[in-house]
């Protein structure tokens, strides 16, 4: 974690002198070279626009951009809040504009939409670099050019510097409840990312120095949950999660708000339907809506588990994508502990899907 933490560092300092950094995504070979625009940036400005096509410029509201007027009289410019939900507020408003804008080649396609989620993710991150600096220069590189190494950004970096974020989510209360499974303490954390109330039962019972806390990362499930549905394992899932942390005596269970594996109450319905209508599996059925087989995220929860000081641990889940999931934010798994409910008639196949689809070990 450490050694990861310093190369960072290295090179969002790259990114503090104002040099070019370069970004190259996960799922193709694309590179963006980028910098922050600064007075004195010229020089990177022209080593941008000899590598790419059209300059790209992100601009946050009160940028002084304007000084900058006549050195890049062709870029594209998007208007963007450089909040933590930068990307959101960029796609929602592609079309935003304001006097103080100096030239908007809007944006109406969605594949550039989508491209924007690569850049809007850079956005997200140049702003926790310096909260000063609020403009971001950046175009795809077409000349082919060897990148040093420390030079280039990646998916992980962005992943490290979101979640070093601290600003991500707010310890809002905590409490002591009663569960059928004994007395947790009860926290409730607010994300910036997605605007709402996540919850953390911790039980501290029986901690000690060393001892690795056993945490359930649980994914919200009203239907399973609350109304009890047979379709699924979610509702014995929670119950067992929590009676196997209290029995362990230290750990967490994490309760996040991804209804439907992050897809939503109203998508997760809409699935229902082509699952008993045109006998599809939960995943055919959520492509079949629209959605990704699986949306989810784990920067709230390994933000979440930071706060908590939980880490390393052993994860309950039968998921691998859940670890990963968390690796991929800097928290080590050092066990996976098997959370396997016995299949009913009703969700055996949820369950075979799971395993045969989803690789959950099962
Ligand atoms: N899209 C969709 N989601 C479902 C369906 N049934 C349950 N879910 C959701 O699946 C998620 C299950 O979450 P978890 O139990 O935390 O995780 P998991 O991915 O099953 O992995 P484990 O940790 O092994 O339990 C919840 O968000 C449920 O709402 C379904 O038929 N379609």
């Amino acid at each position: 974690m450490n050694q990861l933490k310093e190369r960072l560092q290295k090179k969002l300092d790259h990114l503090r002198r104002g040099e070019v950094l370069y970004y190259k995504t996960e799922d193709s070979s694309d590179v963006y070279a980028f910098c922050f625009l600064k007075n004195s940036s010229a020089q990177n400005l022209t080593t941008l626009m000899t590598y790419g096509g059209p300059l790209s410029l992100l601009v946050s509201d009160q940028s002084e951009i304007c000084k900058s007027r006549e050195k890049i009289a062709d870029c594209t410019v998007l208007a963007c809040d450089f909040s933590a939900q930068g990307l959101m507020t960029l796609a929602s408003n592609p079309k935003q504009e304001g006097p103080d804008r100096i030239l908007l080649r809007v944006v109406e396609s969605h594949d550039i939409l989508k491209n924007l989620s690569v850049e809007g993710r850079i956005v997200e991150f140049a702003s926790n670099v310096e909260g000063e600096e609020h403009c971001l220069i950046y175009t795809k590189i077409y000349n082919s050019i060897n990148v040093d190494s420390s030079l280039l950004l990646n998916e992980e970096d962005i992943s490290l510097a979101r979640f070093f974020n601290p600003r991500l989510i707010d310890m809002t209360g905590m409490t002591e409840v009663e569960l059928q499974q004994g007395t947790f303490k009860l926290y409730s954390f607010y994300s910036e990312i997605d605007g709402r109330y996540h919850w953390a039962f911790v039980c501290n019972d029986r901690k000690k120095e060393n001892e690795t806390p056993l945490v359930r990362i649980e994914s919200e499930c009203l239907t399973g949950h609350v109304f009890g549905s047979l379709l699924c394992d979610c509702g014995d899932q929670l119950s067992k999660g929590l009676e196997e942390i209290k029995a362990y005596g230290y750990g967490a269970l994490v309760y996040l708000r991804q209804e439907g594996r992050g897809i939503g109450l109203k998508a997760k319905l809409d699935a229902y339907y082509f699952q008993q209508f045109h006998d599809m599996d939960t995943v055919d059925a959520n492509l079949a809506v629209g959605m990704p087989e699986d949306a989810r995220d784990y920067l709230i929860g390994a933000q979440i588990l930071n706060y908590l000081k939980f880490e390393p641990l052993k994860l309950l889940t039968n998921n691998p994508a859940k670890i990963s999931g968390l690796n991929r934010y800097g928290l080590s798994v050092e066990q996976q502990v098997s959370h396997i409910i016995p299949p009913s008639k009703h969700n055996k196949r949820y369950l075979d899907t799971k395993r045969d689809r989803m690789g959950h070990r099962i």
